[in-house]
């Protein structure tokens, strides 16, 4: 039997490195084209030239796969017989309940893992620009892009002339998302300003979250006495004026929050129609599900323990939890909403399939689960047996549904983590499996294991065809 054609990939970091292992182990040759390696090459943030090499944190974040669903998407890779997650647990170093690798024995064994298989050729190359024309059996006719937020900037610069001015972003600036049931509605209102009414018909797509005098100064006071995060020298993120940090805003004047984003106009306390708040927080539905809310106006660079205490000052707020927190980043990632297929493909151009966090997922272990996607999608195409991804129930099938689907159309797409938000909404349960009666504080969390029971269920049924 002649072997199939290869399949190229293009980035050897956590989704190239693990789409090159799906593709290997499904029995199709890979070629993995990584630009470090060649002298005087590398991105602004990576030190090595080995693959899959941890550029911050040494962090996977939480394990527990029954209550948190970066834990859940952990399980469901170890499942799928993921590189890095089996490179991860082979190198992990002790961190309570989070999965957390020692960085360089991390990416060592995933290098070492790559180069031993025999379908695994890794070419320490640049590939500046559009990948080749592909004949009957170089293999460019599949190709995997997997070249993170640092894309070289000759390929971005290849994507961007393919795909339009406003398909590309070179920085991400991500206000809060918080969950819709943790927000208190009996302080809350839906309402839009001046009621005006959307494209849908809905006249009450906002979230209002209304604040005193005292309560504003307060929250102002916060917002200026809060730790910030630098940026890095490199990454000079330009403040656009349509995106500035809150915390920035409150800088320029006590004021210009209640000018800006949180102006109290063209809205109506209905417990308190009488009298206007002093300024009101807005949130608007993020995700086609409904189950999160972004707040309008308020990326920030404070950091993220700082903004979960400031947020929470907020009326209505108080319990809020968080899906994401905001940040400004330099980031290279696509509108893939707008721009790839279910299967992750560019629509302009078929034969690139896009990974890792250069199609708006955010995180080593995000960034890594696309790879396995891909890398499974692109192999299954190669040997005529087309996979569709798993389904919304899984983690999996979550966050690939979210950016080729999910995310709300008319509203900028933003790169998220996973988190329950994602996944198809569950009643929150009352009784538990024995009949016994859940105390209300509890049901939250008992949804959660609910929701990671039905995912792996849902996985192992789409791992079974
Ligand atoms: C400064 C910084 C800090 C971060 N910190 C964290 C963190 O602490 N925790 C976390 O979970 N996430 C973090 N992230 C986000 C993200 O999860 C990581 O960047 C992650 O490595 C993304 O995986 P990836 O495979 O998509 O990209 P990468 O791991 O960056 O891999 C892309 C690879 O492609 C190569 N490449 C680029 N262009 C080309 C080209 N044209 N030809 C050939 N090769 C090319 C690069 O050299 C690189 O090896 C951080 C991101 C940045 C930029």
């Amino acid at each position: 039997m002649t072997s199939p054609a290869p399949i190229h990939v293009i980035g050897g970091g956590l989704a190239g490195s693990e789409a090159a292992w799906q593709i290997a182990s499904a029995g199709v040759p890979v070629i993995l084209h990584e630009m470090r390696g060649v002298p005087g090459v590398k991105t602004d943030a990576h030190h090595t030239d080995g693959l899959a090499e941890l550029v911050c944190s040494n962090s996977f974040r939480s394990d527990d796969w029954e209550y948190n669903a970066v834990g859940l998407l952990h399980a469901e890779m170890r499942r799928l017989d993921s590189l890095i997650m089996a490179c991860g647990d082979a190198n992990q170093v002790p961190a309570g309940g989070a999965l957390a690798v020692d960085r360089e024995g991390f990416s060592q064994a995933v290098t070492a893992r790559l180069e031993a298989h025999p379908l695994v050729t890794i070419v320490r190359e640049e590939i500046a620009g559009l990948p080749p024309a592909a004949n009957e059996s170089n293999g460019w006719d599949s190709v995997i892009v997997a070249t993170g937020p640092l894309t070289s900037p000759a390929l971005a610069d290849a994507v961007l002339q393919l795909t339009g001015e406003e398909s590309l972003s070179f920085f991400d600036a991500i206000a809060p998302i918080v969950h819709a049931d943790s927000i208190d509605f009996d302080i809350a209102w839906r309402q839009s300003r001046y009621d005006k009414e959307g494209p849908g018909g809905d006249k009450a797509a906002y979230v209002n979250c209304p604040m005193t005098k005292d309560q504003y100064e307060a929250f102002i006071d916060a917002l200026l006495a809060g730790p910030k995060t630098e940026f890095k020298e490199w990454e000079n993120v330009p403040y656009f004026d349509g995106c500035l940090p809150i915390e920035v805003m409150a800088e320029r004047g006590r004021e210009t929050l209640r000018h800006g984003p949180m102006k109290p106009v063209g809205l109506t306390n209905p417990r308190d129609p009488t009298v206007k708040p002093h300024a009101i927080v807005q949130l608007r539905q993020d995700n086609a599900l409904g189950t999160l809310f972004n707040m309008v106006g308020f990326q920030t660079k404070l950091k993220y323990g700082a903004q979960t205490d400031i947020f929470r000052m907020i009326p209505g707020l108080e319990n809020a939890q968080f899906a994401r927190l905001g940040g400004l980043h330099r980031n290279t990632f696509l509108n893939s909403p707008k721009l790839l297929d279910g299967q992750l493909r560019l629509k302009a151009d078929p034969r690139l399939r896009f990974a890792g966090q250069v199609t708006g997922v955010e995180g080593y272990v995000e960034s890594a689960a696309m790879g396995l996607l891909t890398g499974r999608l692109a192999a299954a195409e190669r040997l005529g047996k087309p996979l569709d991804p798993p389904p919304p129930e899984t983690a999996l099938g979550a966050l690939v549904a979210h950016i080729t689907g999910g995310h709300l159309e008319g509203a900028k797409f933003q790169p998220m983590n996973i988190n329950y938000g994602l996944l198809p909404p569950l009643e929150a349960p009352r009784q538990d499996a024995e009949g016994k009666r859940i105390p209300p504080k509890d049901r939250g969390r008992a949804k959660k294991r609910l929701m990671s029971l039905r995912a792996l269920d849902a996985l192992e049924r789409w791992r079974a065809g």
